[in-house]
């Protein structure tokens, strides 16, 4: 398939690194791929670290102007860069599912989701209040300033090649700050996409970077070791966001980390069984399985586990597989093939230890890297499965007895990212959402994003959060002004 033939924008599909406000070509390239047919779609600027530093330096020569400018004009700006990125929803989402794979209705609620917090945060960024605070002294007045961090950089993953980005320069600008993005290599054309249209709102030259580059280890050190890189804001696993808080330590340079989950996803013996499944599909099968906030572990209380676990077998065997630009698409291809064999390796590690496959089980016939939805149910402790992020369409099935079971199961994890449970008694529901160890729970729902929300975790799941009126907090510092009349 012909990507730009098929845009109605064709000048959204970008290849080159965005720099300064122009377009910067190198003469080495990385190859973007379909993961759902394997067809090459474009080669894009493949930047050392070295060249990419020419974009930190652009930022740092913008920051004082974009802090300098009114709220105002901040958030116009990144107001009008939103409504182009809604204008151009379909060629966006038509570029994200081409390298990416998800279904192309998936991809459109992605656009919509990454504008969304570029709404958000054009709001926020007038509500930027400071503190005056009664003096300790009678001639003492004391002031609280908050003010942009300064440069910030990126580095996100291929899942959401769009909103992980959108989440975070939205309100880094917001905020006054300057931003150099590192999207992953997989799925750089969203993010190229996403910077062309910043040019076309009028985003001013140097505020937001976009360096493509293959050297990800490198680009990381680059980021942390670089002096005028105030922050860097991940998302991906735990595993990477370790090695940059260890290589950014020396600077004690701020971190936001979004990392790896395992979601327990709870039904009790009082949840509405019926909407569990419903919550259960989104919460499990939502990108192919492909999210950190996916439903890793399915803990059923004993009494209802058949019943859900017929209901849901029934549901995920029915799921439309395929290549995400064809209509009624449910689950595309997972990412490449080694997504593919970690899913075949939790699959084949639970049978091995007496889990039950309820359907699915093994790689689709369509090849390439599709895989069957699954469910395995008498899934128990010691399983990979059950300490490891699947990142792919398995559904296991734990069975517990007592809500103090089915808490301890769901919490015996390094993780804390999102929780998931299905209870309709007040006492259960207060107790349980106490008791669960994560930054994010959701009751009766199996879907909980938004950019109203604070996104983020505890635990080995990352620090910081994104989105909501704290959203912003994490791109400015607090100064103290102790005023002597
Ligand atoms: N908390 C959250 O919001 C999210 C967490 N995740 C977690 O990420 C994992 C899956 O995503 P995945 O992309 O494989 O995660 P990775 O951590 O492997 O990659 C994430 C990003 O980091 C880059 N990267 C890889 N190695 C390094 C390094 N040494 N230094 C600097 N950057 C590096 C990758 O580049 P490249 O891809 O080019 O190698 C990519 O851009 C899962 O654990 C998932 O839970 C994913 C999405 C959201
Ligand atoms: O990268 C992810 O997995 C996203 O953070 C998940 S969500 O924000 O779309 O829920």
């Amino acid at each position: 398939m012909d990507l730009k033939a098929s845009l109605s924008d064709p000048a959204l599909l970008r290849t080159d690194a965005y720099i300064d406000g122009r377009w910067q070509g190198t003469d080495r390239h990385l190859a973007v791929t379909d993961p759902a047919t394997g067809a090459h779609l474009a080669d894009v600027s493949d930047l050392t670290p070295a060249e990419a530093e020419r974009a930190i330096l652009a930022a740092q020569a913008a920051g004082a102007a974009w802090a300098a400018r009114t709220a105002r004009d901040r958030s116009d700006l990144i107001r009008r860069w939103a409504d182009l990125m809604m204008a151009a929803q379909d060629d966006l989402a038509l570029i994200l599912t081409s390298e990416m794979g998800k279904p192309l209705t998936e991809a459109r609620g992605e656009i919509a989701y990454g504008a969304s917090f570029l709404y958000w945060f054009a709001e926020e960024a007038r509500r930027v209040y400071g503190d005056t605070i009664p003096g300790h002294q009678p001639d003492k007045r004391l002031l609280i300033l908050k003010q942009p961090i300064g440069v910030v950089a990126s580095i996100t993953p291929w899942n959401f090649p769009n909103a992980m980005i959108a989440r975070k320069v939205a309100p880094a600008l917001a905020a006054g700050c300057t931003f150099v993005a590192r999207p992953a290599a997989q799925t750089p054309l969203s993010a190229l996409a996403m910077v062309e249209l910043a040019h076309r709102a009028g985003i001013p030259k140097g505020v937001f970077n976009v360096v493509p580059s293959s050297d990800s280890a490198g680009m990381g050190r680059l980021f942390c070791e670089h002096p005028v890189v105030r922050k860097i804001t991940f998302t991906g696993s735990t595993r990477v966001g370790e090695i940059l808080m260890r290589q950014s330590a020396g600077q004690i340079k701020k971190l936001g980390l979004e990392l790896g989950g395992n979601a327990p996803f709870l039904v009790f013996d009082d949840a509405d069984l019926d909407a569990a499944v419903e919550g259960a599909m989104i919460a499990k099968f939502r990108n192919g399985g492909q999210t950190c906030v996916c439903a890793n572990r399915l803990l059923v209380q004993a009494s209802v586990h058949d019943a859900f676990a017929e209901k849901l077998a029934r549901r995920v065997a029915v799921l439309k597989v395929g290549d995400g630009r064809e209509q009624g698409t449910e689950i595309g291809p997972l990412i490449d093939t080694s997504a593919v064999t970690k899913v075949e390796e939790h699959v084949a590690n639970a049978l091995s230890a007496g889990a039950r496959l309820l359907t699915g089980g093994k790689r689709h016939d369509k090849g390439g890297s599709y895989f069957q939805p699954t469910v395995l149910t008498d899934v128990r402790p010691g399983m990979a499965v059950m300490t490891e992020e699947t990142f792919g369409p398995l559904a296991p099935l734990i069975r517990f007895e007592t809500e103090e079971e089915g808490i301890g199961l769901a919490n015996d994890t390094e993780f804390g990212l999102a929780s998931y449970f299905y209870a309709q008694n007040l006492s259960r529901v207060w107790r349980v959402m106490e008791q669960l160890e994560a930054g994010m729970v959701g009751v009766n729902t199996g879907l909980i994003s938004t950019p109203e929300a604070p996104f983020g975790g505890i635990k080995s799941s990352g620090l910081g959060r994104e989105g909501s009126k704290y959203g912003m907090d994490d791109f400015l510092e607090l100064k103290y002004v102790c005023l002597s009349l």
